[in-house]
């Protein structure tokens, strides 16, 4: 039985997004919190860059015009081409500031239902218009941004208006969800029924469903459903050469998985309009506590004993001496674990006793135990979990505020065995430290965290923070970037766990990937997007237009 829900409501007022870098305009630092927080790094600039306005960006002219019959769903106003031409990873968020916009799409299209969306897609197969699919732009790795240059003009495809929960199905737990919805809407559609989707990216607030999909985006929760393609039922995608409806199932067997064609195709083989997913009751019982070790090597056995013991945290972060330091949790040089459970259904204390009880086994020493909690914050009563969230949280502002004062920064994350674990880290502190000092002069930061643990091994994530030169930023990056890649490679490692491939990750994508399956990805970019306009350069090399 499904329910058919009302259209969210939309607030008035909302804060205005960043068209250059994360999040609403009113959360980032200010010119003097960008000095005193580059006080912090050695060799960072002495005053921040000023963030230009819209309207002295030079913007290149625009190359194609909608027809008539679409004209009404299509933009060439510079504060949305601007705002489409980048993602944010720190390289978008510097030439942004810097005023490169070469890059920038000619029109921005906002469908209001899968009608539009097919005749946008046949207008631009037509025209020779490359089509870049828009969720809310936070990809990290060069997602939306069109490098390929031989079309004839440029769309940006926002899905931000395809933003509903249409139906929930409250018996078998699921929800047709359109691709636009943005985590907060989607979660506030969701939360009368009593549930959720349980997925919660760092850029919850700024992503999208269809985005996550794309991108086989990771959630916060560290075990169990990791993924957001754990949580699929079905999907619907709209492609040049036809609409592709999964069937509605728990589970099948028949041949392939359709959905897993389409899940991690990053805009280039379709358009994901609406997707079933599966939900979950909201958890009503949430305990944390936070464990710290004197070794980290103890800490990484701790944690691999937690994920082979079955119980399943929500939470298992290990943050290494320097990222726990970063983070304002320890300063005093140790390694802390951050530990989480929740359930829907009875109290989680004596499961997070247990974890705590391994945690000591290994070597650790309780923190702060938290009581279990009858509601409310997953982190309540635990200072440090409660620190490290708030640290989480602002981050993506402290690195534009970086950004603005000469700062390099880089995230990568990986996932490999835990056999192969300690050689990772040690080999990623040696090579990726070497670039750095070799780029910048300046030895910088590499820390590392788990953010998500499975049995056989850990999802680490390092960022690096090093002093740039002004004006040679983006290239300091994309060599440091480049080692980072080369490194995972040699050890076994993916050249991502969940930030996706995008044009940024395509060297190690390329030697990730087996042939076989690469010769059978050109083959259904081919039947699927005959005329090479969705996404090219992103996963595979552009087809000639
Ligand atoms: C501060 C920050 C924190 C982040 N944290 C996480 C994290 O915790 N976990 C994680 O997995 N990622 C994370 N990311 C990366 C990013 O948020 C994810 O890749 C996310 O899934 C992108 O969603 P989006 O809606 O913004 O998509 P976009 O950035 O707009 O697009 C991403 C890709 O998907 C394609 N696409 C988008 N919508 C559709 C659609 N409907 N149909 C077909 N293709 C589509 C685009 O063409 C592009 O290739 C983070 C990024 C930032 C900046």
């Amino acid at each position: 039985m499904a329910d058919r829900t009302s259209p969210p409501s939309r607030p008035e007022s909302a804060p205005t997004r960043s068209w250059w870098g994360w999040g609403t305009c009113d959360q980032a630092l200010s010119d003097a919190e960008c000095s005193s927080l580059a006080a912090l790094v050695p060799g960072a600039a002495e005053a921040a860059l000023p963030v230009p306005a819209v309207a002295s960006l030079e913007l290149p002219p625009v190359r194609v015009s909608a027809p008539a019959a679409l004209a009404r769903l299509v933009s060439s106003a510079p504060a949305d081409r601007a705002a489409h031409t980048y993602g944010k990873a720190f390289r978008d968020v510097v030439r942004a500031l810097y005023g490169e916009m070469a890059a920038a799409p000619d029109l921005v299209a906002r469908p209001r239902d899968e009608r539009d969306v097919v005749d946008l897609l046949d207008w631009a197969a037509g025209a020779g218009v490359a089509v870049v699919p828009y969720g809310a732009g936070s990809s990290v790795v060069g997602g939306v941004e069109y490098r390929a240059g031989d079309h004839r003009g440029v769309l940006s495809l926002d899905l931000s208006r395809l933003d509903r929960v249409l139906e929930v199905d409250r018996v078998s737990r699921a929800a047709l969800i359109q691709a636009g919805a943005p985590g907060p809407g989607l979660e506030s559609q969701l939360r009368p029924h009593g549930l959720t989707l349980r997925h919660f990216p760092q850029s919850f607030a700024f992503s999208t469903l269809g985005g996550w999909l794309a991108t086989r985006a990771g959630g916060h929760y560290a075990t169990l459903h990791t993924h957001i393609d754990d949580l699929v039922e079905s999907l619907r995608v709209v492609t040049p050469s036809g609409v592709s409806q999964s069937l509605r199932v728990p589970g099948s067997g028949a041949g392939p998985s359709p959905d897993r064609l389409f899940l991690g195709s990053e805009g280039t083989l379709g358009v994901i309009t609406e997707a079933w997913m599966r939900l979950q009751d909201r958890p009503s019982h949430k305990a944390s506590a936070s464990v710290v070790f004197e070794r980290f090597p103890d800490a990484v056995e701790a944690v691999r004993a937690i994920a082979q013991s079955g119980l399943h945290p929500a939470n298992c972060r290990l943050l290494d001496p320097g990222e726990a330091a970063l983070s304002g949790i320890a300063a005093g040089g140790g390694s802390v674990l951050v530990l989480g459970v929740e359930s829907a259904h009875g109290p989680v204390d004596g499961r997070i006793a247990e974890l705590v009880a391994l945690a000591r086994d290994h070597g650790g020493s309780p923190a702060a135990q938290a009581p279990a909690s009858a509601a409310g914050d997953p982190s309540s009563g635990d200072s440090a979990a409660a620190t490290w969230r708030s640290a989480f949280l602002r981050m993506p502002y402290v690195r534009d505020g970086l950004a603005r004062m000469g700062v390099i920064s880089e995230t990568f994350e990986t996932a490999c065995t835990w056999d192969r674990f300690p050689e990772l880290y040690e080999a990623v502190h040696r090579e990726v430290g070497a670039a750095v000092k070799k780029v910048t002069g300046a030895s910088g930061l590499i820390n590392c965290r788990f953010t998500h643990v499975y049995p056989d091994g850990p999802a680490p994530y390092f960022t690096v923070v090093a002093p740039g030169r002004r004006g040679a930023e983006v290239a300091m990056w994309d060599e440091i970037k480049a080692a980072a890649m080369e490194i995972l490679g040699a050890q076994g490692a993916t050249v991502t766990h969940h930030h996706a491939v995008g044009r940024d990750h395509r060297p190690g994508y390329d030697r990730q990937r087996p042939e076989p399956f690469a010769l059978a990805l050109r083959a259904a970019k081919q039947a699927l997007d005959p005329a090479g306009i969705l996404n090219p350069g992103v996963l595979f090399d552009a087809p000639a237009a």
